[in-house]
């Protein structure tokens, strides 16, 4: 069985949500949120750290992180929304662990990121159309990076067990 799973797709996408659920549900195994890792190793929030060193500095701080994390056993990791798409960490990911894409429309990541408190520099003070057609957009240039997943999930429609069962085939 493998020793990690990634949860990766946007911001919103529920990758917090179904990572404590599924630490919960499988024995021995921990929740790591990579975002939390990162403000909790540099004692910054994330915003802090875009505010300081912009969003290259930010990135490169990421992908040493993700190197990181890559070694450690029975975690299920939610990685940031923009993880993926930058350097090799894609690759990092799928030589390391299962990976699984939470797939969603633009409309429901909209409706979900509506209810959700959590603070993300990419769209604070965004809304309404502004918001959603930013969502639109840079989904269509992530989804790429995603569907390099091992595992496309719908999100919208999952069951926990189905992931519990996918996750103890995967070696
Ligand atoms: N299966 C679900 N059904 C309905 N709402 C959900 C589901 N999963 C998560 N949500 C809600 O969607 C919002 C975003 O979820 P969550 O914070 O888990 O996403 P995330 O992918 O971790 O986001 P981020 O990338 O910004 O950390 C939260 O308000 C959460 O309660
Ligand atoms: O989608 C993104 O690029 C981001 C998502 C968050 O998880 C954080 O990693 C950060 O706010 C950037
Ligand atoms: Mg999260």
């Amino acid at each position: 069985m493998t020793q990690r799973v990634y949860l990766i797709g946007f911001m919103g996408s529920g990758k917090s949500t179904l990572g404590r659920w599924l630490a919960d549900t499988m024995e021995g195994w921990t929740f790591l949120d990579l975002d939390h890792f990162i403000e909790n190793k540099f004692h910054k929030t994330i915003a802090q750290i875009f505010d300081e060193k912009g969003e290259q500095g930010f990135r490169q701080i990421e992908a040493m992180c993700l190197n990181e994390v890559s070694s450690f056993e029975k975690v299920i990791i939610g990685a940031g929304g923009g993880t993926p798409c930058f350097f090799d960490n894609m690759e990092v990911m799928n030589n390391s662990g299962l990976t699984i894409y939470l797939q969603l429309r633009p409309e429901v990541i909209y409706q979900r990121l509506q209810t959700s408190k959590t603070q993300r520099p990419l769209i604070s003070g965004m809304q309404g159309i502004e918001l959603l057609n930013f969502i639109k957009h840079k989904l269509s240039q992530r989804e790429p990076y995603y569907l390099k997943a091992k595992l496309i999930a719908d999100a919208e429609n999952w069951k926990i067990v189905d992931f519990v069962k996918a996750i103890a085939k995967h070696s």
